[in-house]
């Protein structure tokens, strides 16, 4: 598979990059895609200034909407839940100092950044996302970060069903609220277990769709007098409104270790998180 780098003029490390490597003619797909890249922030691209002034004023944008909208809002919506969801993803893998590891639809890089820190200066962590703008954002975070570690991490822009790696590549891999997204679901399942070495794990944390009738009207009554509200005073109501539709669309626990076995993985066990309002896939191939 062709990787063909993407001429970012980004002030990016040494080692960041970002790559595309095809692009998905579906046009579901590309809705999605244009979905995510909507919630990734916009920017003014008429200034009448310099090309070096634009890149500073894109890059300030994208960051404080990052750290002052985007994270907030998610920390507002889930109690701050949701960065103890992502930390329990990232031990479900397994993952340990000198592995090379994925986060699949890495999004703004919150998984890619607890990944970096499991794995150390001496592993390896890639996040792909087929949402440029996310990545953009990504790979700002990471250029803010005193962390050191963090430059371990590399952005590729990429298909979650159609992956440029090798077999048996890497240690783990994180996937978080992306298998919904997803339109071929197996295909992308059957792609994380190709690429997993013999042994690893595939950890994929999303909304649980429940089988209690209880749990699932509680979630949706939380979507829509909680979540829309919120997200509409940020402007974001679309977006959003989308999430109720695609949970309900989504897989249960049991159909997710289905899945993950018909793709090719030894094991599956589904966890249910905060009372079966999140749910964690843990797949061994
Ligand atoms: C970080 C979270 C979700 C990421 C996410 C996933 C999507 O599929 C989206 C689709 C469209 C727009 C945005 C997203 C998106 O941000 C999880 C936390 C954020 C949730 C919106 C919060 C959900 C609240 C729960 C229904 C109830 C939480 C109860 C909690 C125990 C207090
Ligand atoms: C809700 S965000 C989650 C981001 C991040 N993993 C997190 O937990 O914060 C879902 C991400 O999946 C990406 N995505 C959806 N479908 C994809 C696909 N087929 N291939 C690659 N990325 C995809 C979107 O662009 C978006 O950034």
């Amino acid at each position: 598979m062709a990787s063909l780098q993407v001429g970012l003029s980004f002030p990016c490390g040494p080692r960041t990059s970002i790559y595309r490597f095809r692009n998905r003619p579906v046009r579901c797909t590309n809705e999605r895609r244009a979905l995510f890249s909507r919630i990734a922030p916009v920017y003014d691209d008429v200034h009448p200034v310099s090309p070096l002034f634009l890149l500073f004023y894109f890059i300030l944008f994208h960051v404080i909407y990052d750290f002052f909208l985007s994270e907030q809002l998610n920390d507002l919506l889930s109690l701050g839940q949701h960065r103890i969801w992502k930390r329990m993803a990232v031990s479900w893998t397994g993952a340990k100092i000198g592995d090379n590891v994925l986060d699949l639809c890495c999004g703004s890089g919150d998984l890619a950044f607890l990944l970096s820190e499991k794995v150390g200066s001496s592993g390896k962590v890639t996040g792909v996302d087929f949402s440029k703008e996310q990545l953009l954002i990504a790979s700002s975070r990471q250029q803010l970060s005193p962390k050191e570690c963090y430059q371990n991490i590399e952005w590729l822009e990429g298909d979650a069903t159609d992956l440029p790696f090798s077999d048996c590549n890497f240690d783990a891999i994180t996937m978080g609220y992306g298998l919904r997204n997803v339109i071929d679901k197996l295909k992308a399942m059957q792609e994380m277990c190709r690429i997993l070495k013999p042994g690893a794990k595939a950890s994929v944390l999303d909304f649980n769709k429940s089988t209690q009738p209880f749990v699932a009207s509680f979630q949706e009554w939380m979507i829509d007098n909680v979540v829309l509200p919120v997200a509409s005073a940020y402007g974001l109501a679309k977006e959003y409104e989308y999430l109720k539709s695609s949970i309900r669309e989504f897989l249960t626990g049991k159909e997710l270790e289905e899945l993950a076995l018909e793709a090719g993985f030894s094991t599956a066990k589904h966890y249910e998180i905060s009372g079966g309002l999140m749910g964690n896939l843990v797949a061994t191939r």
